[in-house]
């Protein structure tokens, strides 16, 4: 509704958001099950990280993130929808403050309590990540939904961390970490061409999310909100609720790799 919107636009984390009104290819979006279309030319993903490329972790004041050395063809993506590979450069999260909540995209509404983001953008037509920010299909994320559930223990290295990027701008050096444990074994995903979900917000990405949620505990949840978006010396804002609003679908077709 209109007052949502309005709360989208004035959101402090996405000021910005006006100066991409008109767009045709937003995102986050609730993905219909029902009226996505089985694709059958849809090929599998392939997915080869290399884990001696992950550099750090750090707080950029949105989310934590963890940064990939992306200058050579190492940890990259390919097959899906794609028609070659793209570069890992980062991945982030955007969770809630309670467990009601927390995910950027919804599959029929039903919204989970934290989602993964893995950025990844296209070499071959693009010199860099930034460049491919402004590239038509210049840049993959894969999201993944988390579900509380079990302890995850992959994820929990990534979760040691967290208390030494605490504030805005904290950084620490974060070697060897293979973000293949974060995916789920199912290989379903839906896809569907979209947007940056924080500025610039950009018309550049190709979605692909996976079906099957991957489970987290409690106690690692809790460990995200403890995080802030302020930085060291200001009065603490705890950094929950950094998901953007669901946009609207308009002309678009959300195809899925399963029947
Ligand atoms: N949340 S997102 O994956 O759309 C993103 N990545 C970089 C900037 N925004
Ligand atoms: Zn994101």
């Amino acid at each position: 509704c209109s007052s949502y919107r309005l709360r989208d636009a004035l959101h402090p984390l996405w000021q910005s958001e006006l100066s991409v009104s008109g767009g045709t290819r937003q995102s986050p979006i609730n993905i219909q099950w029902r009226d996505s279309v089985y694709d059958p030319h849809l090929k599998p993903l392939k997915i080869h990280y290399d884990p001696t490329t992950c550099l750090y972790i750090w707080n950029n004041g949105y989310s934590f993130q963890v940064e990939f050395d992306d200058s050579a063809d190492k940890s990259v993506i390919m097959g899906g929808p794609l028609e070659n590979h793209y570069r890992l450069k980062q991945f982030h999260f955007h969770w809630g403050a309670i467990n009601e909540w927390g995910s950027e995209h919804m599959v029929d509404s039903k919204v989970y309590p934290a989602e993964l983001h893995l950025v990844h953008w296209n070499p071959v037509t693009s010199t860099s990540f930034e460049d491919a920010v402004m590239e038509n299909n210049g840049l993959v994320v894969i999201g993944v939904f988390l579900k509380l559930g079990a302890h995850h223990a992959g994820l929990q290295k990534l979760v040691d961390a967290l208390p030494a990027v605490r504030h805005k701008d904290a950084i620490v050096e974060f070697d060897v970490f293979d973000p293949s444990c974060l995916m789920p074994s199912c290989p379903d995903y839906w896809t569907y061409d979209g947007s940056l979900t924080t500025p610039p917000l950009t018309e550049s990405v190709t979605w692909i999310i996976k079906k099957t949620p991957i489970e987290v505990d409690q106690n690692q949840l809790e460990e995200f909100r403890m995080l802030l978006f302020t930085s060291a010396g200001e009065e603490e804002k705890r950094m929950v609720d950094n998901f953007r609003p669901l946009q609207p679908l308009m002309n678009r077709t959300v195809r899925s790799s399963f029947r």
